[in-house]
Protein backbone atom coordinates (compact mmCIF):
# COMPACT_ATOMS: atom_id res chain seq x y z
CA UNK A 1 0.00 0.00 0.00
CA UNK A 2 1.14 3.16 -1.05
CA UNK A 3 -0.90 5.43 1.60
CA UNK A 4 -1.78 4.25 4.77
CA UNK A 5 -4.39 6.26 6.78
CA UNK A 6 -5.22 5.03 10.01
CA UNK A 7 -7.92 5.59 12.64
CA UNK A 8 -7.88 9.99 12.11
CA UNK A 9 -10.35 11.88 13.31
CA UNK A 10 -10.38 15.93 12.84
CA UNK A 11 -12.57 18.60 14.93
CA UNK A 12 -12.54 21.90 13.85
CA UNK A 13 -14.13 23.41 17.31
CA UNK A 14 -17.39 21.39 18.08
CA UNK A 15 -17.64 20.05 14.42
CA UNK A 16 -16.25 16.61 13.30
CA UNK A 17 -15.01 16.87 9.83
CA UNK A 18 -13.61 13.32 9.78
CA UNK A 19 -14.75 10.44 12.31
CA UNK A 20 -12.41 7.69 12.90
CA UNK A 21 -10.84 7.47 9.00
CA UNK A 22 -9.08 4.09 8.14
CA UNK A 23 -8.03 3.98 4.10
CA UNK A 24 -5.53 2.45 2.57
CA UNK A 25 -4.76 3.69 -0.82
CA UNK A 26 -2.46 1.17 -3.38
CA UNK A 27 0.46 1.68 -4.86
CA UNK A 28 0.44 3.25 -8.51
CA UNK A 29 -3.34 3.69 -8.74
CA UNK A 30 -6.27 6.24 -9.13
CA UNK A 31 -7.99 6.64 -6.44
CA UNK A 32 -11.21 8.85 -6.21
CA UNK A 33 -12.22 10.54 -3.07
CA UNK A 34 -16.10 10.82 -3.61
CA UNK A 35 -18.93 12.63 -1.84
CA UNK A 36 -20.83 15.46 -1.21
CA UNK A 37 -19.64 19.24 -0.65
CA UNK A 38 -18.73 19.21 2.96
CA UNK A 39 -18.68 15.46 3.75
CA UNK A 40 -14.80 15.82 4.88
CA UNK A 41 -12.48 15.09 1.59
CA UNK A 42 -10.67 18.02 1.39
CA UNK A 43 -9.79 17.43 5.06
CA UNK A 44 -8.58 13.99 3.97
CA UNK A 45 -6.29 15.19 1.44
CA UNK A 46 -4.94 18.13 3.31
CA UNK A 47 -4.30 15.59 5.89
CA UNK A 48 -2.37 13.20 3.94
CA UNK A 49 -0.51 16.02 2.27
CA UNK A 50 1.00 17.35 5.46
CA UNK A 51 -0.75 20.93 4.85
CA UNK A 52 -3.11 20.43 7.94
CA UNK A 53 -2.84 17.84 11.09
CA UNK A 54 -5.03 15.15 12.23
CA UNK A 55 -6.07 15.68 16.11
CA UNK A 56 -5.78 11.76 16.29
CA UNK A 57 -4.17 8.79 14.12
CA UNK A 58 -1.57 8.33 11.96
CA UNK A 59 -0.60 8.59 7.87
CA UNK A 60 1.90 6.24 6.54
CA UNK A 61 3.79 7.02 2.68
CA UNK A 62 5.17 4.37 1.08
CA UNK A 63 6.21 2.78 4.71
CA UNK A 64 7.60 5.62 5.98
CA UNK A 65 5.42 7.05 9.29
CA UNK A 66 4.44 10.55 7.78
CA UNK A 67 2.38 11.67 10.68
CA UNK A 68 4.85 14.35 11.90
CA UNK A 69 6.66 15.13 8.75
CA UNK A 70 6.38 18.59 7.45
CA UNK A 71 4.92 19.00 3.83
CA UNK A 72 7.95 19.29 2.13
CA UNK A 73 9.27 16.06 3.41
CA UNK A 74 6.24 13.87 2.39
CA UNK A 75 7.48 14.14 -1.37
CA UNK A 76 4.13 14.72 -2.69
CA UNK A 77 2.38 16.85 -5.73
CA UNK A 78 -0.62 18.93 -5.50
CA UNK A 79 -3.11 20.44 -7.77
CA UNK A 80 -6.02 22.83 -6.49
CA UNK A 81 -9.13 23.52 -8.29
CA UNK A 82 -7.57 26.97 -8.94
CA UNK A 83 -4.03 27.03 -9.68
CA UNK A 84 -1.26 29.51 -8.79
CA UNK A 85 1.04 29.95 -11.48
CA UNK A 86 3.71 31.98 -11.49
CA UNK A 87 2.38 34.49 -13.63
CA UNK A 88 5.35 36.25 -15.07
CA UNK A 89 7.13 33.18 -15.81
CA UNK A 90 6.62 31.18 -19.44
CA UNK A 91 4.91 27.79 -19.09
CA UNK A 92 8.03 26.55 -19.30
CA UNK A 93 9.79 28.06 -16.46
CA UNK A 94 6.65 27.31 -14.06
CA UNK A 95 7.21 23.93 -14.83
CA UNK A 96 10.96 23.92 -14.30
CA UNK A 97 10.41 26.27 -10.74
CA UNK A 98 10.94 22.81 -8.57
CA UNK A 99 13.51 21.31 -10.50
CA UNK A 100 15.43 24.31 -10.48
CA UNK A 101 15.05 24.74 -6.49
CA UNK A 102 16.28 21.58 -6.26
CA UNK A 103 19.76 22.67 -8.58
CA UNK A 104 19.40 20.38 -10.61
CA UNK A 105 21.84 20.34 -13.43
CA UNK A 106 20.44 22.98 -16.48
CA UNK A 107 20.71 19.87 -19.17
CA UNK A 108 18.79 17.69 -17.16
CA UNK A 109 15.85 20.39 -16.51
CA UNK A 110 15.29 21.21 -19.90
CA UNK A 111 15.24 17.62 -21.00
CA UNK A 112 13.01 17.17 -18.45
CA UNK A 113 10.70 19.90 -19.13
CA UNK A 114 10.39 19.08 -22.35
CA UNK A 115 9.17 15.63 -21.58
CA UNK A 116 6.74 16.92 -19.16
CA UNK A 117 5.11 19.38 -21.76
CA UNK A 118 5.02 16.45 -24.28
CA UNK A 119 3.33 14.16 -21.75
CA UNK A 120 0.54 16.74 -21.00
CA UNK A 121 0.27 18.19 -24.58
CA UNK A 122 1.64 21.39 -24.20
CA UNK A 123 4.97 21.35 -25.96
CA UNK A 124 3.70 23.89 -28.59
CA UNK A 125 3.39 26.21 -25.78
CA UNK A 126 6.08 26.48 -23.69
CA UNK A 127 6.99 30.10 -24.60
CA UNK A 128 3.70 31.14 -23.69
CA UNK A 129 2.66 33.03 -20.17
CA UNK A 130 0.39 31.46 -18.13
CA UNK A 131 -2.48 33.96 -18.73
CA UNK A 132 -2.25 33.23 -22.32
CA UNK A 133 -3.75 29.72 -21.54
CA UNK A 134 -7.11 28.38 -21.55
CA UNK A 135 -8.31 26.61 -17.95
CA UNK A 136 -7.71 23.19 -19.03
CA UNK A 137 -4.45 23.60 -20.78
CA UNK A 138 -3.51 25.60 -17.12
CA UNK A 139 -4.18 22.67 -15.02
CA UNK A 140 -2.18 20.82 -17.78
CA UNK A 141 0.74 22.85 -16.89
CA UNK A 142 -0.39 22.37 -13.11
CA UNK A 143 -0.22 18.60 -13.50
CA UNK A 144 3.33 18.74 -15.52
CA UNK A 145 4.90 21.15 -12.70
CA UNK A 146 3.44 18.40 -10.03
CA UNK A 147 5.34 15.72 -11.77
CA UNK A 148 8.03 17.51 -12.64
CA UNK A 149 9.79 16.50 -8.90
CA UNK A 150 8.98 12.98 -9.15
CA UNK A 151 6.58 13.13 -6.44
CA UNK A 152 5.99 9.66 -4.57
CA UNK A 153 2.10 10.69 -4.54
CA UNK A 154 0.16 13.45 -6.38
CA UNK A 155 -2.40 14.48 -4.76
CA UNK A 156 -5.68 16.47 -7.08
CA UNK A 157 -8.35 18.54 -5.52
CA UNK A 158 -11.11 19.04 -8.16
CA UNK A 159 -8.82 19.62 -10.37
CA UNK A 160 -11.13 20.27 -12.84
CA UNK A 161 -13.87 21.84 -10.99
CA UNK A 162 -13.72 25.27 -12.06
CA UNK A 163 -13.93 24.68 -15.89
CA UNK A 164 -16.74 23.98 -18.38
CA UNK A 165 -18.51 20.77 -18.57
CA UNK A 166 -16.99 19.92 -22.37
CA UNK A 167 -13.28 20.30 -20.98
CA UNK A 168 -13.84 18.58 -17.58
CA UNK A 169 -14.82 15.57 -19.68
CA UNK A 170 -12.29 16.04 -21.76
CA UNK A 171 -9.82 16.43 -19.19
CA UNK A 172 -10.68 13.89 -16.96
CA UNK A 173 -10.38 10.69 -19.82
CA UNK A 174 -6.83 12.68 -20.76
CA UNK A 175 -5.80 12.30 -17.03
CA UNK A 176 -7.08 8.52 -17.26
CA UNK A 177 -4.86 7.94 -20.25
CA UNK A 178 -2.15 9.98 -18.17
CA UNK A 179 -2.12 7.96 -15.54
CA UNK A 180 -1.65 4.77 -17.44
CA UNK A 181 1.61 6.05 -18.72
CA UNK A 182 3.38 7.41 -15.83
CA UNK A 183 1.61 5.14 -12.83
CA UNK A 184 1.87 7.42 -9.96
CA UNK A 185 0.04 7.13 -7.23
CA UNK A 186 -2.81 9.25 -7.25
CA UNK A 187 -5.52 10.43 -4.86
CA UNK A 188 -8.25 13.24 -6.76
CA UNK A 189 -11.30 14.62 -4.74
CA UNK A 190 -14.74 14.92 -7.15
CA UNK A 191 -18.29 15.19 -5.89
CA UNK A 192 -19.09 13.88 -9.51
CA UNK A 193 -19.79 10.74 -9.14
CA UNK A 194 -19.68 10.41 -13.36
CA UNK A 195 -16.30 11.06 -12.63
CA UNK A 196 -14.75 9.19 -10.45
CA UNK A 197 -16.35 5.58 -12.15
CA UNK A 198 -14.94 6.74 -15.33
CA UNK A 199 -11.13 7.93 -14.27
CA UNK A 200 -10.77 5.67 -10.97
CA UNK A 201 -9.46 2.39 -9.90
CA UNK A 202 -10.47 2.68 -6.80
CA UNK A 203 -12.95 4.83 -4.94
CA UNK A 204 -12.99 6.33 -1.58
CA UNK A 205 -16.88 7.34 -0.14
CA UNK A 206 -16.96 10.20 2.26
CA UNK A 207 -20.26 11.66 3.81
CA UNK A 208 -20.11 13.11 7.10
CA UNK A 209 -16.77 12.54 8.20
CA UNK A 210 -17.20 8.81 7.55
CA UNK A 211 -16.22 6.54 4.92
CA UNK A 212 -19.29 4.74 3.31
CA UNK A 213 -17.51 2.28 1.02
CA UNK A 214 -14.01 1.59 -0.45
CA UNK A 215 -13.92 -0.30 -3.84
CA UNK A 216 -13.82 -0.15 -7.61
CA UNK A 217 -15.84 1.75 -9.87
CA UNK A 218 -17.60 -1.83 -10.40
CA UNK A 219 -17.86 -3.23 -6.87
CA UNK A 220 -19.66 0.34 -5.88
CA UNK A 221 -22.14 0.44 -8.61
CA UNK A 222 -22.63 -3.67 -8.27
CA UNK A 223 -23.13 -3.89 -4.74
CA UNK A 224 -23.62 -0.69 -3.14
CA UNK A 225 -22.84 -1.17 0.94
CA UNK A 226 -26.02 1.33 1.72
CA UNK A 227 -28.53 3.81 0.46
CA UNK A 228 -26.18 6.70 0.95
CA UNK A 229 -23.94 4.76 -1.48
CA UNK A 230 -26.75 3.75 -4.14
CA UNK A 231 -28.06 7.22 -4.54
CA UNK A 232 -25.03 9.12 -4.43
CA UNK A 233 -24.13 7.30 -7.56
CA UNK A 234 -26.85 7.59 -9.46
CA UNK A 235 -31.04 7.87 -9.54
CA UNK A 236 -33.02 5.48 -7.43
CA UNK A 237 -36.16 4.67 -6.76
CA UNK A 238 -38.12 2.81 -3.97
CA UNK A 239 -40.17 -0.45 -4.92
CA UNK A 240 -41.37 -3.00 -2.07
CA UNK A 241 -38.88 -1.05 0.68
CA UNK A 242 -35.99 -1.52 -1.41
CA UNK A 243 -33.84 0.93 -3.34
CA UNK A 244 -33.43 0.25 -6.92
CA UNK A 245 -32.05 2.06 -10.18
CA UNK A 246 -35.21 2.78 -12.56
CA UNK A 247 -33.48 0.91 -15.54
CA UNK A 248 -33.55 -2.56 -13.03
CA UNK A 249 -36.86 -2.27 -12.73
CA UNK A 250 -38.88 -4.28 -15.39
CA UNK A 251 -42.33 -3.78 -16.99
CA UNK A 252 -44.61 -5.85 -18.16
CA UNK A 253 -48.09 -5.10 -19.97
CA UNK A 254 -49.82 -8.50 -18.87
CA UNK A 255 -49.98 -10.01 -14.75
CA UNK A 256 -48.46 -13.72 -14.22
CA UNK A 257 -44.78 -12.48 -13.09
CA UNK A 258 -44.17 -14.02 -10.34
CA UNK A 259 -44.58 -11.50 -7.48
CA UNK A 260 -44.90 -8.54 -10.05
CA UNK A 261 -47.03 -5.58 -8.37
CA UNK A 262 -49.78 -3.92 -10.44
CA UNK A 263 -49.18 -0.36 -11.25
CA UNK A 264 -50.51 2.59 -13.75
CA UNK A 265 -48.66 4.62 -15.89
CA UNK A 266 -49.00 7.94 -14.58
CA UNK A 267 -46.79 10.61 -16.40
CA UNK A 268 -43.87 10.21 -18.79
CA UNK A 269 -41.09 12.37 -19.65
CA UNK A 270 -38.91 11.99 -22.46
CA UNK A 271 -35.20 12.64 -22.32
CA UNK A 272 -32.88 12.06 -24.73
CA UNK A 273 -32.57 8.19 -25.85
CA UNK A 274 -34.32 7.01 -22.48
CA UNK A 275 -37.87 7.90 -21.41
CA UNK A 276 -38.85 8.03 -17.49
CA UNK A 277 -42.19 6.67 -16.72
CA UNK A 278 -43.71 7.89 -13.23
CA UNK A 279 -45.79 4.89 -12.33
CA UNK A 280 -48.63 4.55 -9.15
CA UNK A 281 -49.11 1.38 -7.92
CA UNK A 282 -52.11 0.06 -7.65
CA UNK A 283 -52.03 -0.74 -3.85
CA UNK A 284 -53.51 1.24 -0.36
CA UNK A 285 -50.59 3.40 -0.54
CA UNK A 286 -50.95 4.55 -4.44
CA UNK A 287 -46.99 5.10 -4.38
CA UNK A 288 -45.26 6.89 -7.31
CA UNK A 289 -42.05 5.11 -8.57
CA UNK A 290 -39.98 5.80 -11.20
CA UNK A 291 -38.98 2.85 -14.01
CA UNK A 292 -36.61 4.26 -16.90
CA UNK A 293 -37.24 2.60 -20.63
CA UNK A 294 -35.25 3.16 -23.67
CA UNK A 295 -37.36 4.81 -26.27
CA UNK A 296 -37.50 1.96 -28.72
CA UNK A 297 -39.01 -0.11 -25.79
CA UNK A 298 -41.87 2.00 -24.82
CA UNK A 299 -42.98 2.52 -28.13
CA UNK A 300 -42.47 -1.47 -28.83
CA UNK A 301 -44.69 -2.29 -25.70
CA UNK A 302 -47.05 0.36 -26.20
CA UNK A 303 -45.91 2.23 -22.57
CA UNK A 304 -48.45 5.05 -22.54
CA UNK A 305 -49.65 7.65 -19.80
CA UNK A 306 -53.17 5.58 -18.06
CA UNK A 307 -52.31 2.13 -19.26
CA UNK A 308 -52.15 -0.50 -16.61
CA UNK A 309 -48.43 -2.73 -15.99
CA UNK A 310 -47.05 -4.81 -13.66
CA UNK A 311 -43.68 -4.58 -12.64
CA UNK A 312 -40.75 -6.29 -11.11
CA UNK A 313 -36.88 -6.08 -10.50
CA UNK A 314 -34.87 -8.10 -12.90
CA UNK A 315 -32.81 -10.79 -11.35
CA UNK A 316 -29.51 -8.85 -11.11
CA UNK A 317 -31.06 -5.88 -9.90
CA UNK A 318 -28.79 -3.69 -7.05
CA UNK A 319 -31.31 -3.62 -4.14
CA UNK A 320 -30.51 -2.28 -1.21
CA UNK A 321 -32.86 -1.83 1.71
CA UNK A 322 -34.20 1.60 2.63
CA UNK A 323 -32.43 3.29 5.49
CA UNK A 324 -30.71 0.66 5.68
CA UNK A 325 -27.18 -0.77 7.51
CA UNK A 326 -24.30 1.38 7.15
N1 LIG B 1 -10.49 25.44 8.69
C1 LIG B 1 -11.73 25.08 8.97
N2 LIG B 1 -12.40 25.57 10.02
C2 LIG B 1 -13.66 25.18 10.33
N3 LIG B 1 -14.36 24.27 9.63
C3 LIG B 1 -13.75 23.74 8.56
C4 LIG B 1 -12.42 24.09 8.17
N4 LIG B 1 -12.09 23.38 7.07
C5 LIG B 1 -13.17 22.63 6.78
N5 LIG B 1 -14.17 22.81 7.67
C6 LIG B 1 -15.46 22.13 7.69
O1 LIG B 1 -15.25 20.74 7.64
C7 LIG B 1 -16.22 20.10 6.80
C8 LIG B 1 -15.52 19.29 5.74
O2 LIG B 1 -14.89 20.16 4.81
P1 LIG B 1 -14.13 19.64 3.53
O3 LIG B 1 -13.61 20.83 2.80
O4 LIG B 1 -13.17 18.61 3.93
O5 LIG B 1 -15.30 18.95 2.71
P2 LIG B 1 -15.31 18.44 1.23
O6 LIG B 1 -15.90 17.08 1.28
O7 LIG B 1 -13.97 18.58 0.62
O8 LIG B 1 -16.32 19.41 0.54
P3 LIG B 1 -16.20 20.28 -0.81
O9 LIG B 1 -16.45 19.32 -1.92
O10 LIG B 1 -17.30 21.30 -0.65
O11 LIG B 1 -14.84 20.89 -0.82
C9 LIG B 1 -17.08 21.23 6.23
O12 LIG B 1 -18.29 21.26 6.96
C10 LIG B 1 -16.27 22.47 6.46
O13 LIG B 1 -17.10 23.57 6.67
Amino acid sequence: MSIEVKNINKRFGNFVALENVNVSIPTGQLTALLGPSGGGKTTLLRIIAGLDTADEGSVEIEGVDATKLPVQKRNVGFVFQHYAAFKHMSVAKNVAFGLEIRKQPKEEIRRRVDELLELVHLSQFANRLPAQLSGGQRQRMALARALAVEPTVLLLDEPFGALDAKVRKELREWLRRLHDEVHVTTVFVTHDQEEALEVSDEIVVINEGRVEQVGSPDALYDEPANDFVMSFLGPTTVLDGKLYRPHDIEVFTHPGIEGSLPARIVRELRVGFEVRLTVELLDAAHEEIVVTVTRAHQRSMGLREGIDVWLSPTHAAAAVPVGGLN
